[in-house]
């Protein structure tokens, strides 16, 4: 399966397309619409998630709520694309549109026309201005900014159905910690019946004390005109064992996760099962042994390497977390330099999150979705979802019962 999205946060729309989908996988525009606004929960969003709506419409892959297996395209237009027709206009505009935006006292409407000469610390804006040769940060900022990361969620989405309809994947993501505060260690992993319970809670946590904790951190740090980041967690039920390889370093599943979940905007770090924590054990604490359960099969008793060992996927529940960094439009705005006059100054902030920590971690589904739709769809392949599903049930009839 191969996918791609294209479009910039203030431009008409963000367009994504899934190439590899076989024919019956039933998924319908609520489905993607409902995944959507998920990706809009959360305490600590800024106003642009308020006012900005996501206009879905299915452009090609889909009959009747039953994909063909032709490529899945679809569009998200963007509601407030009539205010920004002339700063994001495709064609050339008059000069004079930007003219009169050098005027101080020019209206917003106007004043947003401005070239960006002052680079945000944290963006994409300074090194993509160097790379890219702008002396305005525009460029840069509209697609390096995370409004892309809807279109990966409405692909997303799709690759859930595909997978519960093929093989019986389920995905939560919930929310482990936000800044200082988080779940405690030994809460109980959210499955997929707390799903509805999870996307109600005001930061996507399973517990209450921590989401009250977290929320509290949230208030503190939009208070002090501060931003924060987190850790969210995706838990896939139901994989097979044996999606991804251990014969080469790109066909390891682990692999393929920890880079889908790097190529989230502000993500800094992720986690396979016990990850880190892992390091700072000995190995007789660290690794899962196998034995013999109450009906007999061969089972591993704990799940500390997060369902994936030497590439491959074990049959266990998959577990990987992604460490998001603080919100890097702080509003109590850090230093920088106006790349035209040469002067200090410091970064523009007219709004944004103080946390986007649940959203990622509706984000960070769909890449786990995505990336185990590759592998099953690599394993198992198949032109209709009977035909893969058909296949995946002879390859687990074919593993000895007791391994099974
Ligand atoms: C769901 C989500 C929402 C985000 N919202 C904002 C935001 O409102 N303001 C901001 O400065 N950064 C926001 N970010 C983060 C920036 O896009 C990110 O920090 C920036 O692209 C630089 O990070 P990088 O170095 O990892 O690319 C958000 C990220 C995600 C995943
Ligand atoms: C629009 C979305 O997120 C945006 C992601 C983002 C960033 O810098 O990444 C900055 C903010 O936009 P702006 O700078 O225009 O206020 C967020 O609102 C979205 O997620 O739909």
């Amino acid at each position: 399966m191969r996918w791609l999205t294209a479009g910039e946060s203030h431009g008409p729309a963000l367009v994504a397309v899934l190439e590899g989908l076989p024919s019956g996988v039933e998924v319908t525009s609520a489905d993607i619409q409902e995944a959507l606004a998920r990706r809009r929960l959360g305490h600590g969003r800024g106003a642009r998630q308020k006012f900005e709506q996501d206009e879905l419409e299915i452009i090609g892959g889909l009959r009747h709520g039953v994909t063909l297996g032709s490529p899945f395209a679809l569009r998200i237009g963007n509601s407030e694309w009539p205010k920004w027709e002339t700063v994001m206009s495709p064609d050339p505009v008059p000069a004079e549109a930007f003219a009169a935006a050098d005027d101080v006292n020019a209206p917003k409407e106007i004043a947003r026309n401005r070239p960006l000469t002052r680079p945000r610390p944290g963006h994409a804006d300074l090194v993509g201005m160097q790379k890219y040769g702008f002396t305005d940060a525009r460029p840069v900022l509209e697609r390096a900014s995370a409004r892309e990361t809807a279109a990966r969620v409405a692909l997303g989405a799709v690759a859930a159905a595909y997978l519960a309809q093929t093989a019986g994947i389920r995905l939560v993501s919930h929310t482990v910690a936000v800044g200082g505060a988080g779940v405690s260690d030994d809460a109980p992993l959210p499955g997929p019946g707390d799903v509805a319970a999870l996307d109600a809670d005001p930061v996507r946590a399973s517990e209450a004390a921590g989401s009250a904790a977290m929320v509290a951190e949230i208030d503190a740090a939009h208070k002090s005109g501060d931003t924060l980041g987190g850790v969210v967690e995706v838990l896939a039920y139901g994989c097979p064992p044996g999606l991804g390889s251990h014969v080469h370093w790109d066909r390891r599943l682990d692999a393929r996760l920890a880079g889908a979940l790097m190529g989230i905007q502000a993500i800094k770090g992720v986690e396979v099962g016990d990850g880190f924590r892992t390091a700072a054990r000995r190995g007789s604490e660290a690794h899962d042994e196998i034995g013999r359960d109450e009906t007999g099969a061969i089972r591993r008793a704990t799940n500390r390497a997060g369902g994936t060992e030497g590439g491959m996927s074990t049959g266990d529940v998959l577990r990987v977390r992604a460490a998001m960094k603080p919100i890097s439009t702080v509003p109590r705005a850090l230093a920088t330099v106006d790349v035209v006059s040469g002067e200090p100054a410091t970064a523009i902030h007219q709004r944004s999150d103080v946390c986007a920590v649940p959203a990622a971690g509706v984000v960070a589904e769909a890449m786990v979705a995505l990336v185990l739709a590759d592998a099953i769809a690599e394993k198992f392949g198949g032109d209709s979802v009977t035909e893969t599903r058909r296949n995946v049930e002879a390859y687990l009839a074919a593993i000895p019962e007791e391994m099974r």
